[in-house]
């Protein structure tokens, strides 16, 4: 036996395929019993199928089915433990029956459909698990009419049974590396073609790389050219108490990076108070930044300061200034050029010192056209403006950031890092990312979530649009239009629309209705009529 060991790890050593590798280990464990035939079942990536991906009668009529799957999971989710593939695959036990027909407690259904294909009839069955790192199952070695001590069909002996799992062992390795080695090829193949396909400006990188003149802020990740600039842009104005106006699309992280700002500052030791101009109505919001005097309107019970006043010292971050109403925009003029501040109510006025930081994803030379923005206010803020561009045009930070949320919530969850197999990979690679950062975050978050412990992410863990065709309303739109009245085409439309934009919103109501310019109450209603909920994870 040791001989044929010896040659089997030889010939397992010079296999690079795991279909030979199966082969050859079947052959061994077919001489090991001297069965009459037996399979080679792998257990997908998942945990959920085992599939024979190998198998050897020697006196079958017909071949039994190759490619068989075995479902080792019930519709109720637990596993179907009466049969004996998923018995040996859950639990790593080690079936050795003399003959099926007196053991109870067994589906033998599976078996005897391969004796019905095959035209066996399957007495002794012997089946063990292939196992790597400890506990872990990968497939399963299965036999049927294998010989007992006295060279008759029957439960293999001890020493035979020792000699299978010896074998099986070798398999489970060979088996997990193989599929590492796979692994690795597609994700080397993978890899050459973003390097290959980066946009022309990152490989066309200036002779000396732009180096961060500031440290780069704790938990920002990606050092993308764009990304670089904007770090570098922050270390030069931080020190300084200009404002500062960042613009780009929504999820880019202007919050983190106006946080960034305000740490690097020499302020950082005070507050650094925040406020989104579009949440709130006009009077709300003048309140909140301005504060209010006693009796000032109904319900002010009391004087009450402002997050300006808040601020003192510090740093204000004015979310969505675009979205200010145009009456106080007058009013944040005068904070920003004299740091002056009228409570609601109030006839004096008070003086504060806030760095006003301000983010904005609209186009606010538009707005000045419109007369929606102050073009005074626009050129007091825009001194010193930072774009942060969109994720789709800075793919070389997509993996740095899945590892980075990947690791985030892991360690939030206190579960172990996942993996992301290379299908998912390219497909979270390939994404054009509407809701930027937050989206990959959101995305990340939910695949987490739907992938099983100690399994990779895949493809069917990801949002159906980024394995779909990239055509339309985030992917899913019709290519031919469907049939019906015009109403209800348009409302098809409309609830893909609707679904989209709520996604790249992060399932807010708010920012979704600010997205499409609707109101609130327009969403919630349409989100109604066309039955669209938050899918689980989100
Ligand atoms: N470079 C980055 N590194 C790590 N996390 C990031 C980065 N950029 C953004 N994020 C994360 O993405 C999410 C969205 O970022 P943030 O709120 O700063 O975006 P925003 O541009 O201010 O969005 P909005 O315009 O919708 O207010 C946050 O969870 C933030 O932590």
């Amino acid at each position: 036996m040791l001989d044929e060991i010896l040659e089997l790890t030889e010939a397992l050593a010079g296999a690079e395929k795991v279909e030979t590798v199966l082969d050859l280990v079947l052959d061994s464990a077919l001489k090991i019993s001297r069965a009459e035939g037996g399979s080679i079942y792998t257990l997908d990536t998942l945990g959920r199928n085992l599939h024979r991906t190998a198998s050897k009668y020697f006196s079958t009529a017909s071949a039994v089915p190759s490619g068989e799957r075995i479902d080792i999971y019930g519709p109720d989710g637990v596993p179907n433990l009466n049969l004996p593939s998923a018995l040996v695959v859950s639990t790593g036990t080690v079936i050795n029956i003399s003959d099926i027909k007196t053991a109870v407690g067994y589906d033998f259904s599976r078996i005897e459909e391969d004796d019905r294909v095959g035209g066996t009839t399957t007495r002794s069955l012997v089946i063990v698990p292939m196992t790597v790192l400890k506990d872990r199952s990968v497939g399963i070695l299965q036999l049927i009419n294998t010989r007992n001590g006295v060279d008759q069909i029957g439960a293999v002996n001890e020493k035979a049974l020792k000699q299978l799992q010896a074998l099986t062992i070798h398999a489970g390795i060979c088996l997990w590396n193989a599929r590492i080695l796979e692994e690795n090829t597609r994700m080397k193949k993978q890899f050459d073609r973003y390097v290959n396909e980066l946009p022309k400006q990152m490989t066309k990188r200036p002779d000396k790389p732009l180096k961060p003149a500031h440290k780069k802020p704790q938990g920002l990740v990606g050092d993308s050219p764009p990304i670089e600039k904007a770090i570098n842009l922050i270390g030069k104005a931080a020190g300084s108490d200009v404002p500062i106006l960042l613009r780009g699309e929504t999820g880019t992280g202007k919050e983190m990076m106006a946080a960034f700002i305000h740490q690097s500052s020499d302020r950082t030791d005070k507050p650094f108070v925040v406020q989104n101009c579009a949440a709130l109505p006009e009077a709300l919001l003048e309140s909140e930044l301005f504060g209010h005097v006693k009796g000032a309107f109904t319900g002010a019970g009391t004087n009450k300061q402002g997050l300006a006043h808040e601020a003192h010292n510090g740093t204000l971050f004015l979310d969505e200034i675009g979205d200010m109403p145009l009456a106080l925009q007058a009013k944040v003029l005068r904070l920003l050029q004299e740091g002056e501040v009228r409570r609601v109510g109030a006839t004096k006025t008070e003086y504060v010192d806030v760095r006003i930081v301000g983010a904005t994803n609209v186009n606010l030379e538009e707005k000045i056209e419109q007369g929606e923005f102050r073009r005074d206010l626009f050129y007091r803020l825009n001194v010193f403006p930072i774009n942060l561009p969109p994720l789709r045009e800075r793919p070389s930070d997509i993996p740095k950031l899945i590892d980075h949320f990947l690791k985030q919530g892991a360690a939030k969850a206190g579960r172990p890092v996942p993996v992301v197999d290379s299908e998912a990979l390219d497909a979270l690679m390939c994404w054009s990312y509407p809701g930027n950062v937050r989206e990959l975050k959101n995305i990340l978050d939910r695949a987490r979530l739907m992938a099983e412990e100690g399994y990779p992410i895949q493809l069917e863990h990801l949002p159906i649009e980024l394995s779909g065709p990239r055509d339309g309303i985030g992917g899913r739109m019709p290519s031919s239009i469907p049939d019906g009245d015009l109403k209800s085409i348009v409302g098809q439309y409309e609830a893909l629309v609707i679904e989209a934009k709520m996604r790249e919103a992060g399932w807010n109501k708010t920012n979704a209705a600010r997205l499409l310019k609707v109101s609130r109450r327009t969403i919630i209603e349409k989100l109604n009529r066309y039955n669209i909920t938050r899918p689980a994870g989100f």
